[in-house]
């Protein structure tokens, strides 16, 4: 192996991410570093750290490695674990032909999603997933034992409001169904493009879950896997949630643990990804009577403020600079409409991301906005939040506010311009799959001795005790809140 070209220094950076690019032939490798580092002079907030090329003249192929770093886009106090605050970034440069698998290799990908109750019997059940996990109901750590009775007790307490939610959509989540077409559309899209792959569905709360996914790919054998979260943006609740599940069954697992594995961590960033949603908005706009007038109101699925500020969550972040490259790519077609972002679905009585969807419907409505044009943005399938909550219950309180005109974007489902991007995506991601590495346990809990623990389940039942009998507690639960 022959080293041909080498560094390119860095700056004042926060982490960083290697992608490695495999080109056939070594005759465009000059040409691939001035584009490496043109490409990090022009990504925003993202700096290449060092490039290294090299030839293998056995194998006549070149491989370029990039190890590049990103900055938020605005620098935060990151008390958190710094895990989540990374992404992979990718270039959208043309890397020439990828190599399509060779007869050993059997590549896998696994789509990871939310997951939703298919009648409404499960509703109980799924709210029950959903609030028995760490990532959702964030307790301290000397409250972890009481996660699952405060799960029960909440999902008790809610599944008569999600019921409705989901009788008034058709008696259960179109969820499953459409990841599963999105699966199919995506395994058509790889073909297209040279990759026989194999696509599998793991849903955090619901069948098919992640564990049923994990255990059919082993038992396909499969060589290389790239998981790819269905969320656009990074949230400690989403993709970090069911990242983390992963990395429980890999840490437990021989054959997780040798299996080369690339993450797609986000890819709101992604040319393709911007390019499809403002093909949506442009197509909806135009069937308002006045396109020009319409405010685009961009409606983000909230998480608690406490996930952004004191644990780290890049989604405030990478949501706005979701809206901006949107909003840009629209500005380049002529596209100057107002817009604004806000944030819904809340859950529960703590703080959430502000401004809330409720609150500026009615703001603008008195306003005197009169027509606006609703774009969901965390996620890429029809679900409960848009079917009910915004074409229902927000278009209700719009027209209520005053808004006459309202029209909503449908969510990105099999897009075709969109599934070959998330194509290219797992194309991109393939060559940098490596062994994950036995991660270090770092819970402290783990290791305490058993008096520590009695001591700590003792005063922390009395203080659960006081927690769930407190009267605001149980106010919420008559008020529905919950
Ligand atoms: C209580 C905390 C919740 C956080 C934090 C949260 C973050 C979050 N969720 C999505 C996407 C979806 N959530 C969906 C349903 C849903 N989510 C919560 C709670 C939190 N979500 C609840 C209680 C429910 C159930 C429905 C209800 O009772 O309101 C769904 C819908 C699935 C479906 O069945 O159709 C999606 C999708 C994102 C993107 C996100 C953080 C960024
Ligand atoms: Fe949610």
């Amino acid at each position: 192996m022959e080293a041909l070209a080498s560094g390119v220094p860095g700056t004042k950076l926060s982490g960083f991410s290697r992608q490695r690019v495999e080109h056939r032939g070594c005759h465009r490798a000059e040409a691939l570093i001035s584009n490496a580092i043109r490409a990090s002079r022009e990504q925003p907030n993202t700096y290449l750290r060092s490039s290294q090329l090299s030839y293998n003249a056995s194998a006549k192929s070149v491989h370029l490695v990039k190890s590049y770093m990103h900055v938020p886009v605005k620098e935060r106090k990151l008390t958190g674990k710094t895990f989540y605050s990374s992404k992979a970034c990718t270039f959208d440069e043309d890397i020439g032909e990828i190599s399509s698998n060779n007869a050993q290799e059997k590549v896998g990908v696994l789509l990871l999603n939310l997951g939703g109750p298919d009648t409404l019997e499960d509703v109980q059940p799924f709210l029950f997933n959903l609030f028995a996990d760490p990532d959702i109901i964030r307790l301290p750590r000397l409250f972890r034992f009481l996660q699952r009775p405060l799960a029960q007790l909440i999902s008790v307490a809610r599944a008569p409001k999600s019921k409705e939610g989901y009788a008034a959509i058709g008696g259960g989540s179109p969820l499953r169904r459409i990841t599963d077409e999105q699966a199919h559309a995506l395994k058509l899209a790889l073909e297209k493009k040279n990759l026989h792959a194999n696509v599998y569905v793991g849903m955090r709360y619901w069948h098919p879950f992640t564990e049923e996914a994990i255990q059919q790919i082993k038992k396909d054998n499969v060589t290389k896997l790239v998981i790819l979260p269905l969320y656009p943006q990074f949230s400690i609740s989403t993709s970090g949630s069911s990242i983390r599940v992963l990395q429980r069954i890999f840490r437990e697992d021989a054959y997780f643990e040798g299996l080369p594995v690339s993450i797609i961590e986000s890819w709101y960033q992604r040319e393709g990804y911007v390019k499809s949603m403002a093909d949506l908005i442009e197509k909806e706009l135009s069937s308002f009577l006045k396109p020009e007038e319409v405010m685009i109101f961009f409606s983000a699925h909230g998480v608690p403020v406490s996930y952004v500020e004191n644990a780290g969550d890049p989604y405030r972040d990478q949501m706005e600079e979701c809206i901006s490259l949107i909003m840009d790519e629209l500005k380049s077609r002529g596209i100057n409409n107002s817009h604004t972002l806000a944030y819904q679905s809340r859950v529960g009585p703590v703080q959430w991301l502000k401004p809330y969807t409720d609150e500026v419907l009615v703001d603008l409505g008195q306003k005197g906005v009169k027509s606006l044009l609703a774009v969901p943005v965390s996620f890429v399938s029809e679900h409960i939040e848009t079917l009910e909550e915004i074409d229902m219950e927000y278009k209700h309180l719009a027209l209520e506010s005053g808004i006459e005109n309202w029209g909503r974007v449908p969510a990105l489902g099999c897009t075709s311009s969109f599934i070959s991007d998330l194509a290219d995506a797992v194309l991109e991601a393939l060559p940098s799959a490596s062994a994950v590495s036995k991660a270090k346990r770092n819970s402290s809990e783990d290791d305490m001795d058993p008096l520590q623990s009695i001591i700590k389940l003792f005063f922390g039942s009395i203080l659960a005790s006081v927690l769930l009998l407190s009267p605001k507690l149980l106010s919420l639960f008559r008020n529905n809140l919950l």
